[in-house]
């Protein structure tokens, strides 16, 4: 597991947001969270994020060491893993205390939904880097979460490392609060936090640094090459590749993106993800037939991708 961390890291990798594989009693599956993880870096994808599609809200605390040294065990020695803390201050004070005695060079803050102010989220955040002396993503689901001038001074105090934003918006090139959080951290500190399809005009119209996305554990060759095709500004090619993750993402848009993507990833055949923690559950079995469809037709496509960049 990498231990320092620049900011460039953010443009390296997709951040790929797996599910989290469970035993039938909720225990830890190291060997499928491990045989998931294998895929992603057999595909060319060196950053995982454990935050909403691995259920975090949902982990008791009284697990979170075991939950986190099990993942660090699990990957390559060049692989970024960044663990979710939070998102309510009492879970961030907890979590602090665990995070403060390990390896892991930055955390992610959930978002709040409620009960939060803007002002109260930043102190909370402080809070969190002084107790642990890990800086933070914050991951930005909500308009003014956090005012852009306290991002600011949260980067320049070295408090936050950077910003997962994932506002929905009519129309996504349209954003003053992402330009305004732009001036105050500069794009290199800004991750599109909603996936591949609104990746695209994140990147080609804000110049973000990268994405995170579920569809990623599925195919992570294809979307590092949708990664690459952004930063090299090729839009045609980033389209092209774009297509192939739309079947599986309206399921996901349809059905919730969370449910689906991990039975998605089981279905898949990648990884048997096991049970999802309550307050969550399973897709609905009378779907399953179509995301399995969705999910073996891109992990198809993977697999040909793969073969063709080896034999070229
Ligand atoms: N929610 C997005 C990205 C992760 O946060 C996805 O699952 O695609």
């Amino acid at each position: 597991m990498l231990t320092k961390i620049e900011t460039s890291e953010l443009a390296r990798s997709v951040l790929a947001v797996p599910p989290f594989a469970l035993t039938p009693d909720f225990e830890v599956n190291r060997d499928a969270n491990a045989k998931l993880i294998r895929h992603l870096e057999a595909g060319g994808v060196s950053t995982l994020l454990y935050g909403g599609n691995a259920n975090v809200h949902n982990w008791p605390v009284s697990k979170f060491a075991e939950w986190l040294d099990s993942l660090e065990g699990s990957v390559a020695d060049d692989t970024w893993l960044i663990p979710s803390v939070g998102p309510d201050w009492g879970k961030l004070v907890d979590e602090a205390a665990i995070l403060k005695s390990r390896r892991y060079p930055v955390a992610m803050a959930l978002p709040m939904i409620a009960p939060q102010t803007p002002d109260g989220v930043v102190r909370g955040l402080e809070d969190f880097v002084d107790r642990s002396g890990v800086p933070l993503i914050v991951y930005i689901k909500t308009d003014q979460y956090v005012p852009a001038k306290a991002m600011g001074r949260l980067v320049e105090q070295g408090a936050v490392f950077g910003i997962k934003y994932a506002v929905p918006r009519a129309d996504l090139t349209q954003d003053a609060y992402l330009q305004e959080l732009i001036d105050a951290v500069g794009a290199d500190r800004i991750v599109s936090g909603f996936g591949e399809p609104p990746a695209l005009p994140h990147l080609v119209h804000f110049k973000l640094a990268g994405f995170t996305a579920g569809c990623v554990c599925i195919a992570p060759h294809l979307s590092m090459s949708f990664l690459h095709a952004l930063k090299r500004g090729d839009e045609a090619e980033a389209k092209r590749l774009l297509e192939v993750f739309l079947p599986l993402e309206a399921l996901r848009e349809r059905h919730n993106a969370i449910r689906v993507l991990h039975t998605a990833v089981s279905l898949s055949g990648v990884a048997d993800m096991g049970p999802i923690l309550p307050l969550l559950t399973e897709a609905d079995p009378a779907i399953h037939g179509e995301i399995k469809e969705a999910a073996r037709a891109l992990l198809a496509a993977e697999m040909t991708a793969r073969q063709q960049a080896a034999a070229a």
